[in-house]
């Protein structure tokens, strides 16, 4: 079992402190919806926790069956504004190439390029360069990214822009497996995901306000 632990963290970028004093727990199948305006700081939370960016104050811990780990972020998924895949490469060659860098993290085993592809619709545009896809289903493709390899925690910056009803819908269901299968979903969005029962995190720049739905 996965726990997420933030305390008192802070963040900065530039000059600006962004966020202070933020703390919230998670433990396997609960998610964190995180809310806020524009330049809020949800990216920034995101991509702190994912190792990206560093963290002025407090901790970010990461405990498997109660023992934490070294490093967090190794148990992370993070799914930028970007997709980051390569264009000339086929998405299969895209997926193979992430499903190799990431290897699974302890407690599961990522589906094979065919299935994670499947599982969002695409398997018949496996064979094709990814800057030939639509900009849905380019991120639908990056989106089977996250079924590659197992890492408990998934950390979403808008995941369904650009995505059609149905897309949103599929996506919806990825993540409601994921907690199923014990893991972790934290989600910046100004859209609806279709995340049951998360709680909810409103970012507010200097300030934060948290509530559970
Ligand atoms: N490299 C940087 N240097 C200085 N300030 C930055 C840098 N990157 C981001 N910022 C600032 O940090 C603040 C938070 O940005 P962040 O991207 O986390 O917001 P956000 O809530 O994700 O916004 P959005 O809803 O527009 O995606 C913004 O005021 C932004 O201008």
């Amino acid at each position: 079992m996965v726990r997420l632990t933030v305390r008192e963290l802070a963040a900065t970028r530039g000059d600006e402190r962004i966020f202070s004093g933020l703390s919230f727990a998670l433990t396997a199948g609960e998610a964190l919806l995180i809310t806020g305006k524009n330049g809020s700081g949800k990216s920034t939370l995101i991509r702190t926790i994912a190792g990206l960016l560093p963290q002025d104050e407090g901790e970010i811990v990461v405990a498997q069956s109660g023992v934490a780990i070294p490093r967090p972020a190794e148990a992370c998924h993070y799914l930028g504004h970007r997709n980051a895949m390569k264009r000339d490469l086929t998405v299969e060659e895209n997926l193979v190439f992430w499903k190799g860098l990431m290897g699974d993290f302890a407690g599961g085993t990522g589906l094979g390029p065919d299935d994670a592809a499947d599982a969002l619709g695409l398997a018949s545009l496996l064979h094709l360069p990814f800057g030939y896809l639509s900009a849905g289903q380019q991120r639908r493709m990056a989106m089977a990214k996250l079924l590659c390899a197992w890492r408990p925690i998934w950390l979403l910056d808008e995941p369904t822009a650009a995505l059609d009803a149905q897309s949103e819908r599929i996506f919806a269901g990825l993540m409601s497996t994921h907690r199923q299968k014990g893991g972790i979903v934290l989600a910046a969005t100004h859209q609806s995901l279709g995340l049951e029962a998360a709680q909810a995190l409103v970012m507010k720049g200097f300030e934060y306000a948290g509530s559970s739905l």
